[in-house]
């Protein structure tokens, strides 16, 4: 078992702890004193049936009560009509302000149960049980919570801190290919915007990586954890450098709008990746042969680069509606030559438009 503290201005907020079963789950309730507090697991269909029940007994053993709300798994239920059903749910079950949450599953998971923790009751506790990569090396991590709002990218949210953020690296090795593969993509952004090392290493143990080897999964969990929480304790709120793990999401939200939600969100980012290192070229921040190592790189962890069946147009008109803007204008998170990311406001229409047509596939072109 490995552990790590979220810090803010040097006061210990939260623990993150990265094991290879639930074993210690009951042990990290206990410090939560939760004795005599009701919890209310949030999951979603598909993990519910893999997860729930270990994880409730776990809880029903440690805390007053455990009850489960299930919503149908997938981004089309990331709203705030599935938030609705479950401050039902908790009225109906009498939730009071010293009860807490318990989100069991990925991304739309963690951040729709946050969301709801932080306004039931004006705010009550959550815990995060990461079970997609994404969710463990991103998502649960430094409680940025919120829903989709009419197909605006979590559009609606708050920051939220968790009490607890517990992953077990088991859960990691019931993902489909295409989940996992989606995780992969917010860690190799790790590697590209903070730690050019961890992005060699990554290339190294590709083998390992892509065949969850526990072992090679624990260790890079707890890198891009680190890389995560170092930004995270830095600027909790996004004033400056938290922006900077938005590389790959300006171009990356606007995929993932226009193909309605059918690509996944790591693989939605690997696309904006390829346009931000795109532009990053065009710029002469970083080579033609930094450029192509970053494609190949995508790729050859079985990443998308392009896409298909939407229109350069269309994806420079959702980014400006995205929540990048900054005074009019696209805040961009570019490559510099140092191997480090970089804000940029400095991107014009027509950059943004050339980017966005690098990513269309279109006949000749196969990236
Ligand atoms: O934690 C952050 O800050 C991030 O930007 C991490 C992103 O990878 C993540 O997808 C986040 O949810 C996107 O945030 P948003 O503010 O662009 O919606």
């Amino acid at each position: 078992m490995r552990k790590m503290m979220i810090h803010y201005k040097g006061i210990p907020i939260y623990p993150i702890i990265l094991s290879e079963n639930f074993d210690g789950l009951g042990a990290a309730f206990e410090k939560l004193s939760v004795k005599d507090r009701k919890v209310c697991i949030v999951t979603d269909s598909h993990v519910a049936e893999h997860y729930l029940a270990q994880v409730e007994a776990i809880a029903a053993a440690h805390c007053a009560s455990a009850v489960h709300f299930i919503f149908p798994a997938g981004e089309e239920s990331k709203t705030l009509a599935t938030v609705e059903n479950l401050y039902e749910f908790l009225i109906q079950n009498k939730f009071e302000r010293r009860d807490m949450l318990a989100a069991l599953g990925g991304g739309v998971v963690g951040d729709l149960t946050g969301f709801t923790a932080a306004t039931y009751l004006r705010g009550i506790d959550f815990i995060q049980i990461p079970t997609s990569l994404l969710a463990q090396v991103d998502s649960s991590i430094g409680g940025k919570t919120g829903v989709d709002f009419r197909a605006y990218k979590n559009m609606v949210g708050a920051f939220h801190q968790p009490k607890l953020v517990y992953s077990c690296a088991e859960t990691l090795k019931t993902l489909t290919e295409q989940q996992y593969i989606s995780g992969l993509g917010e860690i190799i952004k790790h590697g590209l915007i903070k730690d050019i090392a961890y992005y060699h290493w990554l290339k190294e143990h590709k083998e390992a990586i892509l065949s969850r080897d526990t072992q090679t999964m624990i260790e890079m969990i707890e890198v891009s954890c680190r890389i995560k929480k170092e930004v995270v304790e830095n600027d909790p709120e996004e004033a400056g450098e938290r922006a900077l793990l938005n590389f790959g999401h300006t171009l990356g939200h606007a995929v993932e709008k226009l193909m309605n939600f059918t690509m996944l969100h790591g693989e939605c980012v690997a696309v904006g990746m390829h346009g931000a290192a795109w532009l990053s070229k065009e710029k002469n921040m970083i080579s033609e042969e930094i450029y192509r190592d970053i494609l190949d790189t995508l790729t050859s962890f079985g990443l998308p680069v392009s896409v298909e069946g939407i229109t350069p147009a269309r994806i420079v008109e959702v980014s400006k509606s995205d929540k990048k803007m900054d005074k009019g204008k696209v805040k961009f998170i570019l490559l510099n030559p140092e191997g480090q990311a970089v804000i940029d406001r400095s991107i014009t229409d027509a950059q943004l438009l050339a980017a966005a047509d690098a990513l269309v596939r279109n006949g000749e072109q196969k990236l």
